[in-house]
């Protein structure tokens, strides 16, 4: 007989019977929604979970479940998969204490990011992934070598379609206009063309060659040329030994793919993983592309039949906001969602216990009313999806085992501001807060920006005003880590020629904005470098503010001459002063560095380096269970894309204005000679429909294509902005505003996105004071 623990219950010897009691306290601990991914027994299993419902909480426990039901060991284990590194840090946390709880061994799973689990596969079977273990792995960008070269390569093999984008709409022949033109195209145009359609090609799993099955109705064949950058590029990574993120997918698939057609009596690479994996249990399934999934259905199906998936994927397609730079598109989990719907193997989570319900009611409107206003694009003959799947949040049972689930709300709950300026908004967000800790230190409140500029401004305004009165956060500066690099470069050049001024200088910078000598006139210092560096006694003496500096640079040129080359970034990074993930970031890059210069020389180290800080985008270690982001009493500033997963008491949600939200699509003036569309944007739009099997748009269709798409996921982001408050959500759009971030002080009248009226009108009574100029202002 079974419980619903799924264990067997009779005669059971007294250690076990004390194990299901405790499984069945744990299983009680979940909501239902919760409930039914606990009490998965096998097969394919659809969760739709809207935010706040408890994902991450409820897959700890299946999965602790699971573990103990199936009694899984190392040699057959569950696979758990997340997006980021520090979600799979903190869903292992979670399941190992309950199985320790449980009293049961911890080889019984392990957890994953997917490129993790894709490199760990590529990397077990070098021959058939095709893939060097010591590859170097990139992230380029489009300024890095590999698409500048594959750029210039191609413009040297593809002279005819080279002409025919420099003729563009039109052309005089005019020799400035030509050379002009030739420069954005091979600076700009292309590069971006390449970025983008190797990305979301390679994603999809699409090669050059099946780019150039397909010809769609465009005046330069722009997927041809697509196909020949990406065949460059693909060359030039194989030339030079480098890996990007797809091609570990791509290897990892080569390795389960392969068909043992000679020899059928050895098992295949399939067969052996398949063996190990019990079942896959993927979270953030809404930003998993098609060939991730791919991965995991091969992963966990069984071997004598590929149709039997133990695979559960637990998603939110609401809160899907990669779409517009990874082919993840929400499609591909809603669909996988009515399949199993149509299996009756779909649960939906609708229960939240995060926010208040005027916070809930919030979301849910904007929600309907976005569906209803921006439901498909006009006269479009492509297949769409609205921006969100229908799917309400529900305040939880009385009864929850959540503590507080639905808190009180703060006030309102929900209010809408209308500041005369973007200036006047810090301010009253600065008030508000204060109060609000003041009221009670041990809350924790956020401001949430579309861009890194906007919160470099809130972060800027909060210290003018506030400094000592609150403590400001600001994640997009600190958290990139982008800094690392950059500050480890300008101390390796001053290394490489401490007697250049400009490399002085651009090292004591360094050391003057970590705080490790006084703020002084640096330009003074660095007139004479050598007399700085090591004064004579008859040189004038130093003042003691320059003699600490002098002290800091000589003992960096010591460790030059007594490291070894290898010990030298992890020295630097030790000296700047960095904080454990820093360290660990700084380690990774000189791992990476190392790895690819062969410790040859500090001259190899700086070619290689200068690369990485001028073209791309090097991935910092993520800090494991972070708490910086939500310490009470403190104003933390986030982008909204970093604050997905997270949440605060109180949200504030300034600079909602048209422009930004849903924004729109836009063709730089210097590329307008070749039509009212970016290349790059087109090329997506085939790309994207090759994939989903529709026909092939034509320049314009696709054009309008991309613009649905940018709305549908900006509209996605602001709900996923919304649903990260408790219990207040503090929302505004300003009379003036600027139009680009990086000049803020030219503000002019901007309009509210479109969502702020709608919301006024449906919550009248959340509508707080101030003259409301952008209902009467002619734009
Ligand atoms: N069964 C439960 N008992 C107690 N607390 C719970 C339970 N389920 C969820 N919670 C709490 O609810 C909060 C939200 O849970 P979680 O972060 O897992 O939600 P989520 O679905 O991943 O949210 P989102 O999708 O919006 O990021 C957390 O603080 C978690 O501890």
């Amino acid at each position: 007989m079974f419980t619903d623990t799924g264990l067997t219950s009779d005669a059971q010897p007294a250690g076990s019977i004390q194990r299901n009691d405790r499984l069945r306290s744990l299983r009680s601990s979940l909501r239902p929604g919760q409930q039914e991914i606990a009490d998965w027994q096998g097969g394919r299993l659809a969760v739709s979970a809207v935010p706040g419902a408890g994902k991450s909480t409820g897959m700890a426990v299946a999965a602790a479940l699971a573990i103990a039901r199936h009694q899984l060991h190392s040699r057959h284990q569950l696979i758990v998969v997340t997006f980021t590194r520090s979600a799979a840090a903190n869903i292992k946390a979670k399941i190992r204490n309950h199985l320790k709880e449980l009293a049961l061994p911890q080889g019984g799973f392990v957890v994953h990011t997917l490129h993790g689990l894709a490199w760990a596969i590529a990397r077990s079977y070098p021959e058939l992934s095709g893939l060097n273990p010591d590859a170097v792995l990139v992230t380029p960008n489009q300024g890095h070598r590999l698409i500048r070269t594959s750029v210039e390569q191609w413009l040297g093999t593809n002279p005819t379609m080279y002409q025919r984008l420099l003729e563009g709409k039109q052309f005089d022949g005019e020799e400035t206009e030509r050379l002009r033109r030739q420069s954005v195209l091979r600076t700009e145009v292309l590069p971006d063309l390449a970025a983008t359609v190797i990305r979301e090609a390679k994603s999809s799993g699409l090669m050059p060659q099946d780019l150039r099955k397909h010809t769609a109705n465009d005046e330069y064949s722009i997927l041809a040329i697509a196909a020949g950058l990406y065949e460059q590029y693909q060359g030039q990574l194989k030339a030079r030994n480098l890996i990007d993120y797809d091609e570990m997918i791509l290897g990892a698939l080569r390795v389960l793919e392969y068909a043992n057609d000679r020899d059928s009596l050895h098992e295949t690479p399939k067969n052996r993983w398949q063996a190990q994996v019990f079942a896959v249990f993927e979270d953030e399934a809404q930003d998993s592309s098609p060939l991730q999934t791919k991965l995991l259905e091969i992963l966990s199906a069984d071997p004598t039949d590929a149709s039997a998936q133990n695979l559960v994927r637990v998603g939110d397609p609401n809160q899907a906001i990669n779409s517009t730079f990874t082919p993840a598109d929400p499609v591909f989990f809603r669909n996988f969602c009515q399949t199993c719907a149509a299996e009756d193997r779909l649960a939906e989570m609708n229960q939240a216990g995060r926010s208040s319900t005027a916070i809930i009611n919030a979301a849910n409107f904007v929600l309907t009313w976005i569906n209803r206003n921006y439901g498909k694009p006009s006269d479009s003959t492509t297949p769409t999806e609205a921006p969100f799947r229908p799917q309400a949040i529900h305040p939880v049972a009385t009864n929850d085992p959540q503590k507080n689930a639905n808190p009180a709300p703060e006030g309102l709950g929900l209010e809408l501001h209308t500041p005369d300026d973007v200036y006047q908004t810090v301010e009253m967000i600065g008030q508000r807060a204060i109060a609000l800790f003041h009221h009670d230190p041990n809350t924790t409140a956020a401001v949430l920006v579309r861009t890194n500029e906007q919160g470099r401004f809130v972060a800027r305004e909060l210290s003018r005003w506030y400094d000592e009165k609150v403590n400001v956060f600001e994640v997009g500066q600190r958290d990139r880590q982008s800094h690392i690099p950059g500050e480890i470069l300008s101390l390796l050049q001053f290394l490489d020629r401490p007697h250049s001024p400009d490399y002085l200088k651009a090292a004591l910078s360094v050391l003057v904005g970590r705080r490790l000598i006084p703020n002084q006139d640096l330009n003074a210092l660095v007139l004479f470098p050598e007399q700085f560096l090591y004064p004579s006694p008859l040189d004038p003496p130093q003042a003691a503010t320059v003699q600490q500096s002098s002290r800091y640079c000589t003992n960096l040129l010591r460790a030059r001459l007594e490291l070894p080359l290898y010990q030298l970034i992890p020295f630097l990074a030790y000296t700047l002063d960095y904080d454990q993930t820093e360290l660990a970031t700084a380690d990774k890059l000189s791992e990476r560095i190392m790895q690819q210069t062969q410790q040859s020389s500090l001259g190899a180290m700086l070619e290689v380096l200068t690369e990485i800080v001028n073209s791309e985008r090097f991935e910092p270690v993520e800090a494991e269970d972070d708490d910086r982001y939500s310490r009470p009493a403190q104003i933390t500033v986030i982008t909204m894309h970093k604050a997905k997963g997270l949440d605060w008491d109180y949200v504030f949600l300034p600079f909602l204005h048209e422009n930004m939200i849903p924004g729109s699509l836009y063709v730089p003036p210097l590329m307008q000679f070749l039509g009212d569309f970016t290349l790059s944007e087109v090329a997506r739009s085939q790309i994207r429909a090759i994939v989903h099997d529709y026909a092939l748009p034509d320049t314009e269709e696709a054009w309008e294509r991309a613009g649905y798409l940018k709305t549908a996921e900006e509209f996605r982001l602001l709900y996923v902005a919304m649903t990260r408050a408790k219990r207040l959500l503090w929302m505004s759009a300003a009379n003036q505003a600027p139009f680009s971030w990086n000049k803020p002080e030219n503000i002019d009248a901007r309009k509210p996105c479109p969502v702020i009226p709608a919301l006024k009108e449906r919550f009248p009574l959340s509508v707080i004071g101030g003259s409301d100029e952008n209902d009467n202002v002619e734009f």
